[in-house]
């Protein structure tokens, strides 16, 4: 408990900085509203006990004036302390979620892709909230409340001790009636808000995937596994209700009894005479006043136990640790020729299971270098690796002979772009996918880096051009269109690395030769390296690197390895096997040479 405490603590300390000020008007503004509201027993005893008992109307009018100062106090002291206090929390609640995503986008891509649907958004949003109003409550409810139990009790005491200490006794007899519930409207509170997230979760995910739901015909068990989800909420739903419901009436009641409590034990000390008529009512109003005082100290210890779930997994992602380190004497990469070179590396996703093994490749400026090897065997993750979504276990990776951990993320990933398969394009407009990560365009710039990627035409078909809204609520494209968009975007970039993950797996084979062309026309400035799946990708690379087991099995121009008959010509062999009746088939697949079986690329893997 104290160490969760010390946690928010820490946590306020972050977001709450430089706010002390906004934080003490607030609190300030509050206690003058609630102060304020305190002058209505005294007022009602005054005008029973004085005005009316002792017949002084004189006193009438000075008496309403003060009521209308004291309503115009309470006005304006209730607008500043809102402004100022929701102003202030709203910032913390955008600083928070501000701060988590920035952390997000860093974290591992690994831990982000194990988040369940809705997680990350449920966290970002909820988890905040809860952290945030818990915030108010510490730092202004909470000592209001307890200065003001603290005030009444000391007036009640004041007025008179045996009336004073009934009412206290009745009111712990409310605060048991408060406990009682707290405990399990809280349990289905959080029954409810996991549920529904679950359900919203699941709703994403069926939608987001839902041409496989259709294919599998997997439509009515889904139906199905929604409807038994729907009806286990609807009757958490019901009893969560019920509860509230019953809890409520259960507090009426007890305030009720309460009331006539007071009144009985109240009206007897009137008619001895140990009391006046005026304190008895003055009683009456101020207790109303305590009980929402303590009900909500109450509540607020109570729901510490939600506000604790919601800590430990915003927590959880506070603490992630950025993927990649960048040391603090990192400097801005100056690229000169742009020479890539893996130097020894040694990498797996597991402990003990590397992918690459001691790796050591070249990869030439104003050159094409094509990777190739068997599915699995490593080929992303080099390109992973040189973008620095992960790092190392071992080796260097160094372009113009400068190791890329020396130098700025932001400045490595500006000269490199790398294009993957089936690249995301974002809900938006056509420009805005093709501007993505460039800042300002041009149109021209925009318009050339369509054309050279064949998306030109297929663009101005739509109905409203570049202009066109795609993604979620806009335009659906084709796979091919969309592969094209990405590379428009990469085009328009124009950057001197480069590193596509096939890039005409979608094409038909007119674009893919203006898109071969294009990439072509890219080496002049750029160090081009392919991931190929596809022969004719193999047939532009000037040189082509063979990886196998986790380092580089061969190497070569394209001539060369199929002259040594070894592991590349298999997997050319079986690439082009496996594009039966392409046109481009003719052209660039030579039949393997003799004695070269496809099973030397692997045991039933095959290549990709
Ligand atoms: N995030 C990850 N976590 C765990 N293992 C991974 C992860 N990404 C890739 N792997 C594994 O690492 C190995 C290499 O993956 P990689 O994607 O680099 O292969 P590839 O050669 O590009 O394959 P393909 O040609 O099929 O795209 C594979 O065995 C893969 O299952």
């Amino acid at each position: 408990m104290w160490k969760d405490l010390v946690a928010l603590w820490n946590l306020a300390k972050i977001y709450l900085k430089g706010k002390t000020g906004a934080i003490l008007l607030g609190l300030f503004t509050s206690i003058i509203f609630s102060l304020t509201g305190l002058a209505t027993p005294y007022l009602t005893r005054f005008l029973i006990d004085v005005v009316f008992h002792a017949s002084r109307g004189d006193l009438l009018l000075p008496l309403l004036i003060i009521c209308g100062v004291i309503l115009i106090i309470l006005f304006f002291t209730g607008i500043i302390s809102d402004y100022v206090l929701v102003r202030t929390f709203e910032r913390v609640k955008l600083l928070m979620r501000h701060d988590l995503f920035r952390r997000l986008l860093k974290a591992p891509v690994d831990f982000l892709l194990m988040q369940r649907s809705g997680e990350l958004n449920y966290r970002l949003f909820g988890d905040t909230e809860t952290i945030q109003s818990f915030f108010n409550r510490l730092l202004i409810g909470l000592p209001i409340d307890l200065l003001f139990i603290v005030i009444i009790s000391s007036i009640m005491v004041g007025w008179n001790l045996r009336m004073a200490l009934f009412v206290f006794a009745v009111l712990c007899l409310q605060v048991l009636v408060i406990i009682g519930f707290q405990k399990p409207l809280l349990k289905y509170a959080l029954l409810q808000k996991g549920k529904a997230q679950f359900l919203s979760g699941f709703v994403v995910e069926r939608f987001r995937n839902i041409q496989l739901t259709r294919t599998l015909n997997a439509g009515a068990m889904e139906t199905d596994s929604f409807k038994s989800g729907l009806e286990e909420l609807m009757g958490i739903n019901v009893k969560a209700y019920m509860l509230g419901k019953f809890s409520e009436l259960s507090v009426v009641l007890v305030n009720n009894i309460w009331s006539f409590g007071i009144l009985w034990y109240g009206g007897r000390l009137v008619l001895a005479g140990q009391i006046t008529l005026g304190t008895l009512m003055a009683f009456l109003l101020t207790a109303g006043m305590l009980y929402p005082r303590i009900a909500s100290v109450v509540g607020s210890v109570l729901s510490f136990q939600d506000v604790r779930a919601s800590l430990y997994r915003f927590l959880e992602y506070h603490r992630v640790m950025p993927a990649v380190h960048e040391p603090p004497e990192a400097v801005e990469l100056l690229l000169e020729e742009g020479k890539v070179i893996f130097e020894n590396v040694w990498f797996g996703y597991k402990p003990e299971e590397p992918v690459l093994k001691g790796l050591s490749a070249t990869f030439e400026p104003r050159k094409i270098t094509a990777v190739v090897g068997r599915s699995g065997v490593g080929k992303s993750t080099l390109a992973r690796l040189l973008v620095r979504l992960y790092d190392p276990w071992e080796g260097r990776i160094l372009i113009d002979n400068v190791d890329i951990r020396q130098v700025t993320i932001e400045s490595l990933r500006n000269n490199i772009r790398y294009v993957i398969q089936g690249e995301f394009l974002f809900s938006g407009s056509i420009w805005d996918n093709i501007c993505y990560g460039v800042g300002s365009c041009s149109e021209e710039q925009v318009f050339a880096a369509a054309g050279k990627a064949g998306a030109d035409e297929f663009i101005m078909q739509l109905p409203e051009g570049f202009h066109t809204r795609i993604g979620e609520g806009g335009f659906q494209l084709s796979s091919g269109e969309a592969q094209r968009i990405a590379l428009a975007r990469l085009f328009l970039a124009n950057p001197r690395i480069v590193v596509l993950d096939e890039p005409t797996s979608f094409l038909d084979p007119e674009t893919e030769s203006a898109i071969y062309q294009a990439i072509m026309d890219l080496k002049e400035t750029a160090t081009v390296i392919v991931i190929a799946h596809r022969p004719s990708t193999v047939k532009i690379a000037d040189h082509i690197i063979v990886l196998d087991n986790g380092v580089v099995a061969e190497q070569g121009t394209h001539a060369e390895l199929l002259g040594k008959k070894g592991l590349y010509a298999a997997i050319y062999t079986e690439l082009c096997r496996r594009e039966p009746g392409l046109p481009v088939k003719k052209e660039v697949c030579t039949p393997a040479p003799a004695g070269v079986s496809s099973n030397v690329i692997s045991h039933g893997e095959g290549v990709s």
